[in-house]
């Protein structure tokens, strides 16, 4: 799915990402865990195309999109990407219904063919009957279910989750982590922040960053020190 070698980013004179060598697998569920600080937003802006201003090479599905504009960039985020947010980031005027449909409005599809794919993901994250709702309507966790339905109703290849159980209380974040399992099993690659290392054993592999460099399992963060 995507190989990223010796990437480095930095914000003026600090060093945020500094020799980054990961390789995610087509199916694979990994969990980014690591201290507030560390480089995960940073490293997630990077493997999630919204930032192109890094060092080293970053391939996804083998291209390197280091110097496409921002107009085809954010085109491939639309058709390949999925993304989910701790705070839901839903538009408030909308209903759950147009807030999932938004990364298909510029999809060619015809509507009858766009509405369906709509349904099918609000049957699949749970939220049949409450299409005409809008966001303030709804629960933490329902709200994260809308997030989810809109990351996945353009079947990407990849959804990149930053602290998605993040708001939630421990029960709805379980919910949560459920319909990932559940895409995940259905062969979506997930890549996902986590603080929580109960959320983190969700994934199949786990990576840690500390200080802006990442390491495979905990044990080696320690013996850095
Ligand atoms: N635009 C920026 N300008 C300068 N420094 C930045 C900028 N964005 C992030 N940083 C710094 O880079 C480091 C990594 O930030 P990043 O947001 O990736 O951390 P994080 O691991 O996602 O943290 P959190 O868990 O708190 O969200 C931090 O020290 C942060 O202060």
């Amino acid at each position: 799915m995507l190989k990223v070698t010796n990437v480095g980013k930095t914000y003026g004179k600090f060093t945020a990402l500094e020799n980054i060598n990961l390789e995610v697998a087509d199916g694979e569920f990994l969990a980014v865990m690591g201290p507030s600080g560390s480089g995960k937003s940073t490293l997630i802006n990077v493997l999630g195309l919204l930032d192109q201003s890094y060092t080293g090479e970053y391939l996804l599905e083998d291209k390197n999109y280091k110097d496409v504009n921002d107009n085809e960039l954010s085109q491939i985020r639309g058709d390949q990407l999925g993304f989910v947010f701790q705070n839901f980031k839903l538009l408030t005027t909308y209903n759950v219904y147009e807030n999932i449909e938004i990364p298909l409005v510029y999809s060619k599809k015809k509507q009858n063919k766009k509405h369906e794919m709509v349904e099918d993901v609000i049957k699949k994250v749970g939220l049949t009957g409450k299409e005409k709702n809008r966001p303030s309507e709804l629960s933490g966790g329902q709200q994260q279910r809308v997030a989810i339905a809109r990351a996945i109703v353009n079947r990407p290849k990849l959804i990149i989750a930053d602290e998605p159980t993040g708001a939630l209380d421990s029960k709805t974040g379980k919910e949560i982590m459920e319909i990932f399992t559940k895409l995940n099993q259905v062969g979506t690659t997930i890549i996902m922040v986590t603080h929580d290392s109960e959320v983190a054993e969700y994934a199949m592999r786990t990576v840690y960053i500390r200080d802006g460099r990442l390491y495979n399992d905990e044990k080696s963060v320690k013996n850095h020190d």
